[in-house]
C-alpha cells in the first residue's frame, strides 16, 4: 500500500503546465550530463539505488521528470517481492527510473529478465546508459520502438514467452490494445499480474472498463467484433498528442480482440506523484489478474444444490464446480455421475483440506449451517450459506466475526432478492408510484393441509426448521430490503395442520411494524386458491397486486438452464397489476415486470466481491449482517407468538 505521508523535502520541482514542455526538451540528455558529471559518480556505479538517488536529485533541483517516483515505485517493488516474476515487462521506459528500480527488485527476487519498451530512441538511449551505469545490463533489456511492435518482436524471436508482471506506463489509449495483444499471444495467463499507472488520474476509462468487465460482457463484445478502435478519441487532446512532437501520431493496433475468458481482480492503491501531488486525489490502481475461475466446493447434494446453486455455478464463468460433498451417494443420486469432472468427497472435513477449493457453498439442512460454515471459514475458504443463515442469531454473529478475523467473504443465499416481481415492486416504490405505503403484504402460501409423506427434513422439528425459517426468511428479508428494520414484531407461528403430533411449525403470520406502515408476512399450508396471492401493497395513490411465485424456481426444477431463452421471464398474464385513480375512478391495469436479472446476479456479484472489482465497498451480494438481522426478527416473532405480545426490535 502507498505511503500515507509525503515528505515535501523530497518533492520534485512542479511539472510545467500551460503549453510548456515537461519532457523531450533536452532535459533527458541534460540528466545524463548531470549524472555522469556528478561528484559521486564512482560511488554510484553498479548501484541502482544510488543512481536513482542522483536522478531524484535532478528532479528535485533541476527539472521535473515524469518518473514513477519513490512512492508509487514502492507499490510496485512490494508487488515484485510478492509475485517474484521471472519475466517482467514495462511499457514506457522514459529515462529508465522504473527500469532501474524494478529491474533491481526483479533481480533481487530471483527473476531473470526485465524488458523496458520505449518508443523514443533518444529516451531509450538514456535508459541503456543508466542501466549500464547501475550494473543492471544482465537483467534489463531495452527494446526501442512502439510497445506493440516491441511485444510482437520479442514474442516472434522467442525472447518473450510469458509475462509474470507488466507495468503499464506509456500512451494511455494503448493500455487496452497492448493488453489485448498480450492476451492474444498468450503472454498473459493465470497468475500474471498487471500494474497500471495513471488510470484514475489523469484517467483511462476504456482500460478500466475492459479489466472490470465480466467474461460474458467481454465475450459478447468479442463476438460482435467490437474492439477499442475509437479509444484514442476518448482521451483529452493533450494525452492523445503527448508524444507527437518527434514520434508522430501513435498508431495503435485495434484489430486484436484479446482473450475474453480472462478475469481480472483489482485493487486500488493510494499514492503520490513524485511532485507530492495531493494524496487522496491520486489513486493508483494495481490490477492483479487470473484467468482461473474460482473453484467451488458444494456441501450437500439435495434440492438446494441441484436446483439453486449448481446450475448457476455452471453458468457464471467466474466459477467452476470443482467439488461436491455427498455423504451417501446412491446409484440414482450420485454427484460424481452427474458431474464426472468434479472431485467427490464424503465429508466436509476432507473437502476443506483441499487447497484448490476457494469458495464453499453450504446447502445442507439448517441445523448444520453453523458447524459447516465455521469449518470452511477456519480452513480459509470464502463461504456462501443457503438460507436460513443459522438457527440462532448468536451463531450468525459468531460466523460474521470469524469471517472478519479470517478475512474471508461470507454471504447468505437470499436469492429471492432477485425475484423479478420483487425487483419490479422495488422499482415502483423507488418511483413512488403507489404514494405513501400503508400496508405491504407478502405471501408464500400453498394448499397442503396434510403432512406430506416421505419425511423431508422440512417437516421435522429441527433447529432452524419450520415455515418461518424456510420461507419466512425470504419474505422478511424482502421487507427489510424494501423498508429497513421494523420497530416492532408480532408473530403468530404455529401449525394449521391437524395431524401434526411433533408440533412442526408449518405456517406463520408476522406483522412488522413501521412508523406509518405495517408489513404482513404470511406463509400458510391451508390456502385453497386457483392462484396464490404473492404481493398486495397498498399506498395512498395506488395498489400493486401480484399472484404466483417468480418463475425461476419452476424453470430450474424443470431443468431449464440460466441464460437459456426465456429464463426468468414470466408469461405476461402472470405479471402484477397496478390500480390507480383515473378520473376519480379506481382503474386496474397490467404492470409488466422489469427485465429479469435472475439469480445469476447473486453469483456474479459474489465474483466481483471476490475479485475486488465490485461496486462500493466491494460488497458481497447479501451482507451476512443483514441475514443475521432477519434471523433476529424470526427469533422475535417466535417469542412474540409464544408470549402472546408484540416485541420491540432492539438495534
Ligand atoms: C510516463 S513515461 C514512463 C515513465 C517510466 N515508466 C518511469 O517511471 O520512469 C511514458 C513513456 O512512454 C513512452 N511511450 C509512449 N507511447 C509509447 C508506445 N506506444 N510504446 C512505447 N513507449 C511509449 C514515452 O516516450 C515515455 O517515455
Amino acid at each position: 500500500m502507498g505511503n500515507q505521508n509525503f515528505n515535501e523535502e523530497r518533492a520534485y520541482v512542479p511539472k510545467e503546465e500551460d503549453g510548456q514542455a515537461f519532457f523531450d526538451d533536452g532535459r533527458e540528455v541534460d540528466l545524463l550530463h548531470f549524472v555522469y558529471g556528478h561528484p559521486s559518480l564512482e560511488e554510484i556505479r553498479n548501484s541502482p539505488s544510488r543512481v536513482l538517488k542522483v536522478v531524484d536529485e535532478y528532479g528535485r533541483k533541476k527539472k521535473y521528470l515524469m518518473n514513477v517516483g519513490e512512492d508509487k515505485g514502492r507499490i510496485v517493488t512490494d508487488l515484485i517481492a510478492e509475485v517474484k516474476p521471472r519475466t517482467m515487462v514495462e511499457l514506457g521506459g522514459y529515462i529508465g527510473y522504473s527500469a532501474l528500480l524494478f529491474g533491481d527488485a526483479v533481480r533481487k527476487a530471483g527473476g531473470q529478465r526485465y524488458f523496458s519498451l520505449e518508443r523514443n530512441p533518444e529516451f531509450a538511449a538514456v535508459i541503456m546508459s543508466l542501466v549500464d551505469l547501475a550494473g543492471l545490463s544482465d537483467v534489463v533489456k531495452v527494446v526501442v520502438g512502439s510497445s506493440a511492435d516491441g511485444i510482437k518482436r520479442l514474442y516472434n524471436d522467442g525472447r518473450l514467452k510469458h509475462i509474470d508482471l507488466m507495468f503499464l506506463d506509456h500512451y494511455k489509449p494503448a493500455y487496452t490494445t497492448d493488453l489485448k495483444l498480450c492476451e492474444h499471444l498468450n503472454l498473459i495467463s493465470p497468475g500474471s499480474v498487471l500494474a497500471a499507472d495513471n488510470v484514475i488520474s489523469p484517467g483511462n476509462p476504456p482500460y478500466l472498463e475492459y479489466v472490470r468487465s465480466d467474461v460474458r460482457t467481454k465475450k459478447e463484445k468479442y463476438e460482435r467484433g467490437e474492439t477499442n478502435g475509437d479509444d484514442a478519441t476518448k482521451f483529452p487532446d493533450r494525452s492523445r498528442h503527448q508524444y507527437q512532437k518527434r514520434e508522430g501520431e501513435e498508431h495503435i493496433s485495434t484489430e486484436v480482440k484479446g482473450n475474453p475468458n480472462l478475469v481480472y481482480k483489482s485493487q486500488l492503491v493510494n499514492s503520490f506523484e513524485p511532485t507530492g501531488e495531493p494524496i487522496n486525489r491520486v489513486k493508483k490502481p494495481i490490477y492483479t489478474m487470473s484467468s482461473n475461475p474460482y473453484n467451488v466446493g458444494v456441501i450437500g447434494y439435495g434440492m438446494s444444490a441441484k436446483v439453486f446453486h449448481i446450475p448457476l455455478i455452471e453458468h457464471v464463468p467466474e466459477f467452476k464446480l470443482y467439488a461436491v460433498v455427498q455423504r451417501n451417494p446412491k446409484p440414482d443420486d450420485d454427484a460424481e455421475k452427474d458431474h464426472p469432472s468434479i472431485k467427490s468427497y464424503r465429508s466436509t472435513e476432507e473437502m476443506v483440506k483441499d487447497a484448490d477449493v476457494e469458495v464453499v457453498v453450504v446447502t445442507t439442512v439448517p441445523d448444520t449451517h453453523f458447524e459447516l460454515t465455521k469449518l470452511a471459514l477456519e480452513a480459509g475458504k470464502h463461504v456462501i450459506v443457503e438460507k436460513p443463515f443459522t438457527p440462532t442469531s448468536s451463531e450468525a454473529d459468531e460466523l460474521i466475526a470469524l469471517a472478519k478475523k479470517k478475512q474471508r467473504l461470507l454471504t447468505v443465499y437470499q436469492n429471492r432478492r432477485w425475484d423479478t416481481d420483487f425487483l419490479t415492486l422495488l422499482a415502483l416504490l423507488k418511483d413512488n408510484a403507489l404514494g405513501r405505503i400503508t400496508e405491504f403484504e407478502t405471501h408464500f402460501d400453498r394448499h397442503r393441509p396434510t403432512l406430506p409423506s416421505g419425511g423431508s427434513w422440512k417437516t421435522k422439528t429441527v433447529s432452524g426448521g419450520g415455515a418461518i425459517y424456510d420461507l419466512g426468511t425470504h419474505l422478511i428479508d424482502q421487507v427489510v430490503v424494501a423498508f429497513g428494520l421494523p420497530r416492532r414484531v408480532t408473530g403468530f407461528v404455529g401449525s394449521q395442520r391437524e395431524d401434526n403430533p411433533a408440533g412442526y411449525e408449518d405456517s406463520c403470520t408476522v406483522l412488522l411494524h413501521y412508523d406509518q406502515m405495517v408489513a404482513t408476512v404470511k406463509t400458510a399450508v391451508v390456502s385453497l386458491e386457483e392462484s396464490q396471492l404473492r404481493f398486495w401493497v397498498r399506498g395512498v395513490e395506488g395498489t400493486y397486486k401480484k399472484y404466483g411465485l417468480d418463475i425461476q424456481e419452476q424453470q430450474l426444477k424443470a431443468g431449464m438452464k440460466p441464460g437459456e431463452n426465456g429464463f426468468g421471464i414470466e408469461p405476461s398474464d402472470q405479471n402484477g397489476t397496478l390500480t390507480t385513480l383515473q378520473n376519480n375512478t379506481p382503474t386496474t391495469h397490467p404492470c409488466p415486470n422489469i427485465p429479469p436479472v435472475t439469480y445469476t446476479a447473486f453469483y456474479t456479484q459474489f465474483a466481483r466481491a471476490l475479485s475486488g472489482t465490485g461496486d462500493g465497498d466491494n460488497d458481497v451480494p447479501v451482507k451476512p449482517e443483514d441475514a443475521s438481522a432477519v434471523i433476529k426478527i424470526i427469533e422475535l416473532a417466535r417469542r412474540s407468538s409464544l408470549e402472546g405480545r408484540t416485541l420491540d426490535v432492539v438495534t
